[in-house]
Formats: C-alpha cells, structure tokens, sequence
C-alpha cells in the first residue's frame, strides 16, 4: 500500500476556499441514488434473464465507469437520465475495462468476466493498481477463471463458461470480494460456495446488500453459517427496481447540520435498509445531535456543541472520513476504531486522516486500526483530499467549522456525486449575511 503522506510542499491541485457557515444551516435535500444499489443491480441487470430499469440511479463517476464496462461487455445500457434501462446479451471479450478508483467496478466485474467468451483486461487508476484484489483472483482461479495477472492490470481469459463450485477467501481487506462472487455466482455451472477464512470481514451490511439484491431477482442464497454463502446455480430475474437515496453521501450534509447548529433533512431515507450510512443515526445522536425521522425524510439537529464518540466503525468504515472531521471539532475525546480495513480504500484513510486534520491543529493520533482523537482549537490551511471523494468530504465539513480552509482538488467527490462543490456552497452560503459580503 502506498502512504498517502505526501511532502508538505508539494504543488496542491485546484485548492477550494470550502464556504464557512456563518450561522445555523436549514435545509431539506434530496440526495443522489447509493452508489453501491446502483453498481449492483447494473450487476444483476446486466446477467439477468430479461431487460430491466434502474430507476433513479446514481450518475457519477463510478457508475459511469460501470455503465461503460457492462456496455464494452456486450451489455445494452441506455443511461440517459436517472432511469437507466438494462438489456443483457451474450457476454463477449475482447474488453478492456476502465474501473477508475472503483472497488465496485473492479470486483464486482473481475468475476463478471470469467463469464464471457473472450480476453477482459482490467485496469483503473494509479491508486486502484495499490487496492487489494489479489485474494480475489486466486479465489477465482479456484473457481476455474484463467486469469493472467496477480494484481492490475488484470487479463481474465473467459470461455464463455465458468465452473465455479466451492472456494475459501480470505476477505478482511474488502467486502467487496464476497460481494463480487456473490453476484456473478449464479451464473457459474455449480454456483458458488465461498467460505470466508481470516480476521472478521468488514463492512458487512454491503455483504448482506447484495444478498438481499440477489433473493429479489429469485437466487437461492443460503448464508445460515457465519463466513459462508452458497449461492445455487440458476437464472437472475429481471427486475425493476427503484435506488434508494446515498446514505453515506448523506454523512457530510448531516454533519453540516451539526456543525452549524442547523436543521438538515434528507429527503426519502427509507424506514428499512441495507445502506451502512443508516448508521449515521445512532452516531449523530451520540454526538449531541436531535435525530428524527418522519414522512419527509431524516432531520438532523445539531445541538450547539459536538460530544466525542467511542465508535467501532468496522461495518461502515466509509463513514470514517466524515466521523472523524466531527471528531475533530467535538468538545471531548474520541476514538474510532476496527477500521484498519479503510487504509485500503481510496487512499490510506487513516494516515491521510490523522495528516490533514493534524495539519489543522487537531490532536489526533494514528492508530493501526483507527484514530484517536482530543480537543484541540483548529485553524485555516490546506487539506489535501489524496483523489478520495471522501477526504473531500472531511475537508468541507471543518471547512464549514472554521475560516481559512482550502480544499485540494474537491472535483474528486464526482466519483460519488456530481456536482457536489456547487450544491454544498448554495447551501452552506444561504447562511451569510450579504450585507456583510
Ligand atoms: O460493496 C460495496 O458497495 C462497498 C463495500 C465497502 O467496501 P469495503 O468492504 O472494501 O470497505 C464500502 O466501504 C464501499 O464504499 C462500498
Ligand atoms: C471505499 C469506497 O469506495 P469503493 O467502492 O471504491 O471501494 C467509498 O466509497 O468509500
């Protein structure tokens, strides 16, 4: 894994003045589709018996990418505007398939390709060449996927079938893996059992995502046993589906709420879910916030003053960036933890946590499985965002907190939310006063 430390005089990229909120923010927002509902039932979609739509799906980088990788397969993807409609066919290669810094894209389609008849060469950005996936290739190697390459680029030589059967992966670097064998399992001549062997597998709400997406579309999943999913060979159906709002992505405008002493709502959060960001309730409640929902949707209160947490955050590390940043400005300690997964991620999220947010003046020490937090006043200054929509994130939200902080590069949030700099600033700036600009 590369360090995400980068030398403190290096050149910043697009540095952004992150808008100051100059008083309590209320708002009610309606948020993008979940990038994770989206890139999964493309997924199912894109192997299943018979065309389907997406409805309100996510377009941003990372489902682009999907839509265009699905698409180079074979598969027709009609993505204009937000129902996108799925038509599968024959699965063909040769292929060459962009997964930018996709851990959906690349893992969900690495088996994917041991399906078509052809060469399917997989690759994505600088980061994602450091991401794990080795584990996954040697697990569909067992699973009778000839693929060349431990880590990317990638080149998975289909013959237009795969045997699949029983295989043991270790999958505490990333869910992911799971999930991606899980989806294409069916498709495989003996369906797949994958029995997970090593430390406890992390974001396990995303696992329980995609079997649930699975028992929709008629696949037999038997997950009685800890650690093992067996997946029965057998047609996907075709389903219409409509995509929940992103709840992880709902973690900065919700903590805006907090830090600002405002009134958030986000509109649709949806009374029962698999999304890990629904976890966001329980967490802003224990940091002071007034937390409700109703018809309309979730309404965080922030109450004026941030309480330190004591958090286990191994189901929903993606929440870690926004936690922290929270953590960062609370009025008492905190400590986040059973999150070493997350160094995986975009960037190493820990080191570039503990770097950037130190860089402000927080107290914050790097642990091997989390951060550790004690209050410390915090002032103006870059925050490098390391190409991770996340960082982002962190950095508008201590942005809104505290005057003089430049964002690196906040273009990096389209991996998960297109335009999401302008739609921030309309909110956060309904709070000056414009007779003071
Ligand atoms: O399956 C998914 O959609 C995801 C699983 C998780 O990955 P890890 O298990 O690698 O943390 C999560 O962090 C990521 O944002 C999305
Ligand atoms: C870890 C994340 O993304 P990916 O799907 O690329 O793994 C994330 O969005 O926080």
């Amino acid at each position: 894994m590369t360090a995400a430390r980068a030398p403190m005089d290096a050149p910043v990229t697009d540095p952004w003045p992150a808008p100051r909120a100059l008083g309590p923010v209320t708002a009610e927002v309606s948020l993008p589709g979940s990038k994770s509902l989206t890139n999964r039932a493309l997924v199912l979609a894109a192997l299943a018996d018979g065309p389907s739509v997406v409805r309100r799906a996510l377009r941003s980088r990372d489902t682009l990418l999907m839509a265009a990788a699905l698409r180079s397969l074979g598969v027709q993807v009609d993505s204009d505007g937000d129902d996108w409609a799925v038509r599968p066919g024959p699965l063909t290669g040769p292929a060459d398939l962009d997964c930018g810094l996709a851990g959906t894209v690349l893992r969900f389609l690495a088996p994917v390709a041991g399906l078509t008849d052809g060469s399917v060469r997989l690759d994505g950005d600088p980061h994602l060449r450091v991401r794990p996936i080795g584990e996954l290739v040697v697990a569909l190697r067992q699973l009778g996927v000839a693929i060349e390459g431990d880590g990317l680029p990638l080149t998975v030589h289909g013959t237009g079938a795969a045997r699949g059967g029983r295989v043991v992966i270790d999958a505490s670097a990333s869910s992911q893996f799971v999930s991606g064998l899980l989806l294409a399992a069916a498709r495989f001549d003996e369906g797949v059992d994958v029995r997970h062997d090593g430390k406890p597998v992390p974001s396990l709400p995303h696992v329980e995502m995609t079997v649930a997406m699975l028992r929709e579309r008629g696949v037999q999943v038997d997950d009685t046993d800890a650690d093992r999913w067996v997946v029965a060979p057998g047609p996907i159906c075709a389903l219409d589906c409509d995509i929940e709002p992103d709840l992880s992505n709902a973690a900065p405008f919700l903590a805006l709420a907090a830090v600002s002493g405002g009134s958030i709502t986000v509109r649709d959060w949806p009374e029962r879910t698999t999304q890990a960001g629904d976890l966001l309730r329980e967490i802003l409640a224990a940091m002071g916030c007034q937390v409700e929902r109703d018809a309309r949707g979730l309404t965080v209160h922030g109450g004026g003053t941030l309480r330190g947490v004591d958090l286990d955050l191994h189901d929903a590390g993606e929440l870690a960036p926004a936690v922290a940043a929270l953590c960062a400005l609370a009025d008492s300690p905190s400590h986040l933890r059973g999150i070493a997964h997350i160094r995986g991620h975009e960037t190493d999220r820990l080191s570039a946590l503990a770097t950037e947010l130190e860089g402000l003046g927080a107290d914050v020490t790097e642990r091997e499985d989390g951060l550790s937090f004690r209050p410390a006043p915090l002032h103006g200054g870059i925050f490098r965002t390391y190409a991770d929509h996340r960082m982002a994130h962190a950095g508008v939200i201590v942005g809104a907190a505290v005057d003089g902080i430049l964002v690196e590069d906040v273009a990096t949030t389209s991996k998960t939310f297109t335009g999401f700099a302008p739609f921030w600033a309309g909110l956060v700036e309904a709070t000056r006063d414009p007779a003071q600009d």
